[in-house]
C-alpha cells in the first residue's frame, strides 16, 4: 500500500522504495496525468541519495512511454529549481525523486503539479486510489526526452527577485553534502563576496548524518565560522528547499527567519498578508495586524502554504524550515530564504540578530520550541487517544481561550501562547510544540504537556 504523507511518498531503500514500487508509482502517476491531460511535458529531478538518478530514469521512461515530453536534467538538482522549471516550461507537472531530509537510508517521490507547488490531497487521493488499485495507462505514441537547462534562468530569477546588491564580507556556504551545491556560491560570488564552502561534494551517506539544517548537524558550520572569522553561514537541505542560517555561533530558527522576511517586506513596501502553518509562530500575527494585514492558518504542510500564496500571500511559512514569497514558485525554497537573509542585511545595514531585537522592542518577544519524541506505532495510537480525550482549560497556570484541531489539538493561551500536540506525517515522532513571552513559561508548558500525554507511556528515545 503506497501512502502519500506530508510531503510524498517515502520509504527505505530497497524495502520499501524498491524499483518495483517506484513502477507502480510512476504509472499510477502516468495514469492520473492521462486524465488530466491529453500532452504535455512533465520535469522528472533528483537530488543526491543513493540510486535518485537511476529512480529517476525509471520515471521517465514511464512517462515517455505513455505519451509525454519529459525533460531530465544532466545531475542532481534542487527541489525549487523542478518546481521553476515546471513554472517556466509551462510543464503539466514534475516529478522530484528525493527524502529531503530524512536519513540517507530513505528516498522519496514527491509530484509537484502544474501549479509548481506541492501537490494537494485532492492530487494525492486521486494518485493513491490510481497507484494502489494498479491503474495502467493507456500506451501512446512515445514521448521526447529533452534536456532540462535552466539554471541560469533560474539563478538570473532568484538574483531579480531577492534584489541582491553587490556586497563585502566572508560567508561560509554549506550545502550539506546535497542537490544545492554551487547556486549560492554562483549568485554570492558574483556579488563580491568571499567565499568558503564545505561539504560540497555528493555524500549519499551525508557524512554519516542527516542533512538537516539543525543545530547538531549544523556544528561544522559553526565551527568553520569561528575558524574563519565569518560574517554569516548559509545551509540548505538534502534538496535545498529548507534552509539554515548562521550568525557567529547564533543559529536561527525558521520562526526568526520567517519574522525577518516578514519584516523586510513591510518596511520596504511590500507588505501584504501572511500565510503559517499551525505551530509556526504567532509573532507574524502581531506583526500583521499591526500592519492592518491578515494572517492565513494552515494544517502543517508547505502544499497549503504554496496555495496562500497562489492566492496572495507576500510570504508563507513553517517552523520546519520552508518559506517562498510572492513572485516566486508555491514551493520552499531554502536558496531563496538564505538570500534573502543576506539581502536583510544588506537592507537594514546590521546583523541579523540586531534586526530581530527591533523586532521584539516594535511587537514584542517571543519563544518558540517544538520537542520531538520517537514512538513505536502502538504508543503512536495510545497518544493519539489520550491527546483527543484531554479537556484542558489550563496549561502551566496559562488560561486555555481556544482550542483547534486544524492539524493536532492546538490549545491557544490567554497571554498569546501556545501549545500544539501533533504526530508527524514524515517521520515516526510526535512534536510537541510551544510558545509563551517568556523562556521559563516555554519551559513548564512543554513539560506539563509532555507529562500529560506521555505520561506512562515509554518513549523510545
Ligand atoms: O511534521 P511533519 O508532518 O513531519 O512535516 C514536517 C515537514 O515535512 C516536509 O518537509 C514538508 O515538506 C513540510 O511541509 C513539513 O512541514
Amino acid at each position: 500500500m503506497i501512502k502519500f504523507g506530508t510531503d510524498g511518498w517515502r520509504g527505505i531503500i530497497a524495502r520499501d522504495f524498491t524499483f518495483a514500487n517506484l513502477e507502480k508509482v510512476s504509472l499510477g502517476l502516468a495514469a492520473y496525468l492521462q486524465e488530466k491531460y491529453r500532452n504535455g511535458a512533465v520535469v522528472v529531478g533528483y537530488d543526491c541519495r543513493f540510486l535518485s538518478d537511476r529512480f529517476a530514469e525509471t520515471v521517465a521512461e514511464i512517462l515517455l512511454k505513455s505519451g509525454f515530453d519529459v525533460y531530465l536534467p544532466e545531475k542532481f538538482v534542487p527541489t525549487p529549481y523542478v518546481a521553476f522549471a515546471i513554472k517556466k516550461l509551462n510543464a503539466i507537472g514534475g516529478v522530484m525523486l528525493t527524502a529531503s531530509h530524512n536519513p540517507p537510508e530513505y528516498n522519496g517521490f514527491k509530484f509537484i503539479p502544474d501549479y509548481a507547488g506541492p501537490a494537494l490531497p485532492d492530487v494525492t487521493d486521486r494518485l493513491e486510489q490510481l497507484i494502489n488499485s494498479e491503474a495502467k495507462p493507456a500506451k501512446r505514441e512515445p514521448g521526447r526526452k529533452l534536456t532540462l537547462n535552466l539554471e541560469d534562468k533560474y539563478i538570473l530569477h532568484l538574483i531579480n527577485l531577492t534584489g541582491l546588491n553587490p556586497g563585502q564580507g566572508l560567508i561560509v556556504i554549506d550545502p550539506m553534502y546535497g542537490a544545492g551545491q554551487g547556486y549560492l556560491e554562483k549568485i554570492l560570488g558574483d556579488f563580491g563576496y568571499n567565499l568558503y564552502t564545505l561539504r560540497n561534494y555528493r555524500d549519499p551517506l551525508f557524512g554519516d548524518g542527516m542533512p538537516e539544517p539543525k543545530k547538531k548537524e549544523l556544528q561544522p558550520l559553526v565551527e568553520e565560522i569561528k575558524r574563519r572569522g565569518a560574517d554569516l553561514g548559509l545551509a540548505l537541505d538534502g534538496d535545498a528547499d529548507r534552509f539554515g542560517v548562521v550568525e557567529g555561533e547564533r543559529l536561527f530558527t525558521a520562526n526568526e527567519i520567517l519574522a525577518l522576511t516578514y519584516h523586510y517586506l513591510l518596511e520596504s513596501g511590500r507588505g501584504g498578508d501572511v500565510a503559517r502553518t499551525v505551530p509556526t509562530t504567532h509573532l507574524l500575527d502581531k506583526m500583521a495586524r499591526a500592519n492592518g494585514y491578515e494572517v492565513i492558518e494552515t494544517p502543517v504542510g508547505f502544499k497549503y502554504i504554496g496555495k496562500a500564496i497562489r492566492e496572495g500571500a507576500v510570504l508563507g511559512g513553517e517552523e520546519s524550515g520552508g518559506l517562498s514569497i510572492a513572485g516566486h514558485v508555491p514551493e520552499k525554497d531554502g536558496i531563496l530564504a538564505d538570500l534573502l537573509a543576506v539581502k536583510i542585511r544588506e537592507y537594514f545595514k546590521k546583523p541579523l540578530s540586531q534586526v530581530l531585537e527591533d523586532i521584539y522592542d516594535r511587537y514584542g518577544r517571543v519563544y518558540s520550541r517544538r520537542d520531538d519524541y520517537k514512538t513505536t506505532p502502538e504508543q503512536k495510537e495510545e497518544i493519539l487517544k489520550r491527546m483527543s480525550s484531554l479537556k484542558l482549560t489550563e496549561i502551566a497556570g496559562e488560561k486555555v481561550v481556544r482550542v483547534s484541531r486544524i492539524d493536532g489539538v492546538k490549545w491557544e493561551l490567554q497571554r498569546g501562547g501556545f501549545v500544539l500536540v501533533r504526530a508527524s506525517g514524515t517521520e515516526p515522532v510526535f512534536r510537541i510544540y510551544g510558545e509563551a513571552e517568556t523562556s521559563a513559561k516555554l519551559d513548564s508548558l512543554l513539560n506539563e504537556m509532555k507529562i500529560l500525554l506521555l505520561g506512562t507511556v515509554r518513549t523510545v528515545l
